[in-house]
């Protein structure tokens, strides 16, 4: 059986990247997906607005939607405090363990945990089985037509606090029109428009941070 598009990227981050250096892992990646094979990790150049963001937040516990093959659970994780910790979600069976062993070769193994199951199934129980108080930081990045009814289930679920920030990837391709239309004009949210590109393209896409005002 041939190999998968995500299994020939773990092979390249295997062979090239340096042991326990995730800066490392990212590269490899983002070189292969630009000279190799397009992938839809969210890139160098959306990474630099995910890093920005992580920072500002410098959360305890970060929540990630659609882990595919572990590219910005590496990123966020790099950056987290020694005491933090980032949840992943991830439903197809065929991406946990490429996205594991990516985590693991930039030696993030300890700061990240990837939940196997759909979004819609598992915030229910962050609270009761992964004994999550509150989220600090949220990155979307899953089925673009799930960030607002995964968003409503996370209000739902008492899961954001006063200052907790949500940031959503491809606000401008494929766009996520209704998470938009959720968080734009809702005095529960400040919302910040963020211009820049396609990963590893020259086409335009963007992203929008939210933050839950309570
Ligand atoms: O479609 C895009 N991303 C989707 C990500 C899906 C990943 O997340 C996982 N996932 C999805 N829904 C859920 C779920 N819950 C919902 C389902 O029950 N629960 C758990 N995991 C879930 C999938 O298994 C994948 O691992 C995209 C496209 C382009 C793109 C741009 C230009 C083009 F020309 C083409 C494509 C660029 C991007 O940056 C993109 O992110
Ligand atoms: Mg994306």
């Amino acid at each position: 059986m041939d190999q998968s598009k995500e299994q020939r990227i773990l092979n390249s981050v295997s062979y090239n990247a340096i042991k326990g250096d995730a800066e490392s892992v990212l590269d490899c990646i983002d070189k292969y997906c630009s000279q190799k094979e397009w992938a839809m990790n969210v890139g160098d150049e959306k990474g630099l607005i995910l890093d920005k963001i992580v920072k500002e937040a410098d959360p305890t516990v970060a929540l990630e939607l659609g882990t595919y093959c572990g590219y910005s659970a590496v990123r966020i994780a790099r950056l987290l405090k020694p005491s933090a910790h980032l949840f992943s979600i991830e439903f197809n069976a065929e991406f946990v363990p490429i996205a594991k062993e990516i985590i693991e070769i930039a030696g993030l193994e300890d700061k990240v945990t990837i939940l196997e199951g759909h979004a819609q199934d598992i915030i229910p129980q962050l609270k009761t089985k992964y004994n999550v108080d509150t989220l600090d930081f949220v990155f979307l990045d899953h089925w673009k037509d799930r960030y607002a009814p995964d968003t409503i289930l996370l209000e739902q679920y008492g899961l954001l606090r006063k200052g907790s920030i949500l940031l959503a990837d491809n606000i401008g391709f494929p766009g996520a029109p209704d998470f938009l239309k959720h968080v734009r004009n809702n005095e529960h949210y400040e919302c910040t428009h963020y211009p820049s590109h396609l990963e590893y393209m020259k086409a335009p896409d963007a992203m929008e941070k939210a933050v839950y005002l309570g």
